[in-house]
């Protein structure tokens, strides 16, 4: 079975996941690289010639593994033209474009993040299938019972709706996600409590709304989250609309997936 790595680049980091043939075995993340790491990457002659900083969250998995002396082949599905520019150098590289991807209807500017995940997620849970990816920024992208793009929205995602408001005006402080610990109180007596409620009761209610409208189309789809903030918001989501959250799964590799089933797809030789 071959090993390979799957990249995936969004707006705000990398995702990693190894692969045994068609097995993902470990996921990690790690920060966008700096245009000085293409002279490494151009030099790999092996898989630990990669920079320690993509390696070293990985380092007790692959010690002493024998994947270690040869070049690891790399599938990349980037949504990030400046970091893939980077990867050009490495000689096992493979960016994963749209027309690999077996769904109808797609339009050329779709991101191949959305659709990867759409399509890793209709494999595995079935179609017709909505994706709710709440990352840097949120998408939702629906497929129906064809495979057939049905079509989506794009919003600024939590961290990015919590920092454009610190951004942009002279009063309010930035807030990190990560500060966010309980579901805020609604009516809030405070700056950073009220833009907790603003932003985490809008951002649940537009969900809801999406998901709402979806499963009068697609009254049996199931619903899969992804994403830095998936997690999070699926969890508010279900403690404030317990019935709604039937038929709604978390699964933060989706991607991957998407990626094992176009490879499986276009070249059947290279998982084997
Ligand atoms: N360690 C972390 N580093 C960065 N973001 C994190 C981290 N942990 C959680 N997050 C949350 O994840 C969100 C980013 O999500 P994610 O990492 O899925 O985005 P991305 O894949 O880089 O971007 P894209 O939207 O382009 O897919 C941020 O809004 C942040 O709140
Ligand atoms: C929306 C993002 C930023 C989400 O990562 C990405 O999928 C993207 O750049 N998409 C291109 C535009 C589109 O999907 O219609
Ligand atoms: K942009």
């Amino acid at each position: 079975m071959k090993t390979w790595l799957g990249l995936e680049i969004g707006n705000s980091r990398l995702h990693w996941g190894w692969f045994a043939g068609e097995n993902l075995q470990i996921t990690w993340d790690t920060p966008h690289l700096s245009r000085s790491i293409e002279q490494q990457l151009a030099q790999c002659k092996t898989f630990a010639d990669l920079p320690q900083e993509i390696l070293s969250p990985i380092d007790s998995f692959i010690s002493g593994g024998a994947v270690r002396s040869y070049l690891l082949p790399i599938y990349i599905a980037s949504v990030v033209p400046s970091q893939t520019v980077l990867w050009q150098a490495y000689p096992e590289a493979h960016v994963i474009s749209l027309d690999k991807i077996p769904l109808l209807g797609i339009y050329p500017t779709l991101g191949i993040d959305r659709a990867l995940a759409v399509l890793g997620a209709g494999e595995t849970c079935g179609f017709p299938i909505l994706v709710i990816d709440a990352g840097t920024a949120l998408t939702f992208t629906g497929a129906d019972g064809d495979r057939c793009l049905v079509g989506g929205a794009i919003l600024p995602g939590l961290s990015l709706q919590l920092q454009s408001l610190g951004q942009k005006t002279a009063n309010l402080p930035s807030i990190a996600a990560p500060e966010i610990l309980s579901l805020p109180e609604r009516w809030a007596t405070n700056t950073p409590e009220a833009i907790q409620s603003g932003v985490i009761y809008t951002l649940i209610a537009s969900i809801r709304d999406f998901i709402t409208a979806w499963w009068e189309k697609f009254p049996d789809s199931q619903i899969c989250f992804k994403g830095g903030d998936g997690k999070l918001l699926l969890e508010y989501l279900r403690s404030l609309y317990p019935e709604l959250t039937t038929k709604i799964v978390y699964e933060p590799n989706l991607t991957f997936w998407g990626m094992r089933s176009s490879l499986q797809n276009s070249q059947s030789s290279c998982l084997s």
